[in-house]
């Protein structure tokens, strides 16, 4: 039976029924018949944020019949095969999906659900995003081996000793660090939310840092020391984002998606991925980005570039409509890289 057939049959399904002008006239090239296959990577953070959107959209859409329509297809990426180095140096974050969008061309799978922080900017021709998800916070907490005090609000910093040693391999957290804190130590620390936990706690470093959204996902909340906020800790573009990617002429499977869309996510999205896009086709240095809303109609993108050793950082915001938050992303980039020196650009 194929999808297409259930939802003929049962056409309530679809909530924005595409214009009739718009409606394809011969099949899609992979048209998908059931059960629908779902690409997810293998790590438990993965897995949890494919289930958790598999009953959404069961949920949102009775005709599918329950979860029983769908076949999860864990995938290894070279992204995931790769931990002892930093992803920027074995060529950044496409390489957490390359696997997953080739099985998506050739039809081995017909969705995949992605942190969106993890996706390029630039997807393969083909492939697009056919719904973005409600984001989880955006912030980054610290994770220290004991119990502490409650710090200082203003200056959550001051919980790390001088000369602490951080575990992270993200240049975008170590740079952000050390220029708040130079005295502060990096050893490279990669490998899953649960790993990186336990090697906190087994004191291979006196702290590390990991985005809340992942923590909530896996109900691990409570292992978070201190969050950090946005000011201290400029997140990710779209941290805290999930994301899912369909073939470009699956449009049946498109449309039923979009139940699962969430509007405010795909503006945050637009604006900070666009920022990002200006920026990392020449810049491997760190780059950070988030939006905030400022009020109805209107978002707050707020960017930031840095020196990996945190000896130059800048940060900058603009304010936009709804409707231009990508403009917004494309101009504040720009804005950023004329105004940081020439050598954080490749
Ligand atoms: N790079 C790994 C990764 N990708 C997405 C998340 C967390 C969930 C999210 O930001 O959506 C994490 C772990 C982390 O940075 O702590």
């Amino acid at each position: 039976m194929s999808l297409e057939n259930i939802l003929a049959t049962s056409p309530q399904l679809l909530r924005h029924p595409a214009p009739a002008h718009r409606q394809h006239r011969q099949a899609p090239r992979h048209a998908p018949t059931l059960p629908l296959r779902v690409g997810t990577r293998a790590s438990p953070l993965a897995l949890t944020q494919t289930r958790g959107f598999l009953s959404m959209l069961s949920d949102a859409c009775p005709a599918l019949g329950g979860m029983d329509v769908f076949r999860e297809q864990v995938m290894g990426t070279t992204g995931d095969a790769v931990q002892h180095c930093r992803l920027a140096e074995i060529g950044g974050k496409g390489l957490f999906a390359k696997e997953i969008h080739e099985a998506l061309l050739d039809g081995r799978i017909d969705l995949a659900v992605h942190s969106m922080k993890d996706l390029e900017t630039a997807l393969p021709p083909g492939i697009v995003l056919a719904c973005v998800l409600t984001r989880e916070d955006p912030r980054d907490v610290l994770i220290l081996a004991d119990d502490v005090e409650v710090p200082d609000a203003a200056d959550p910093l001051s919980v790390l000793p001088h000369g602490a040693l951080i575990g992270t391999s993200s240049v975008r957290r170590q740079a952000q660090l050390l220029h708040a804190r130079p005295d502060l130590r990096i050893t490279l620390m990669r490998g899953n939310v649960q790993s990186r936990l336990d090697k906190v706690a087994a004191g291979r470093c006196d702290a590390s840092l990991l985005a809340l959204a992942g923590l909530k996902r896996l109900g691990l909340e409570s292992e978070a020391s201190v969050v950090l906020q946005t000011e201290v800790m400029l997140p990710s573009a779209a941290q805290g984002i999930v994301a899912v990617t369909a073939r470009e002429d699956d449009v049946v499977l498109r449309e039923l998606m979009l139940a699962c869309e969430d509007r405010e996510s795909r503006i945050a999205a637009d604006a900070e991925r666009a920022l990002l896009r200006v920026l990392d086709g020449s810049c491997r240095s760190p780059i950070a980005a988030v939006t905030t809303r400022l009020q109805p109609g209107q978002i707050r993108l707020t960017g930031l570039v840095a020196r990996e050793d945190g000896s130059f950082l800048l940060r900058d915001s603009i304010d936009a409509p709804d409707g231009e938050a990508e403009l917004a992303g494309e101009a504040l980039g720009h804005r950023l890289k004329q105004a940081a020196p020439a050598d954080i650009f490749l």
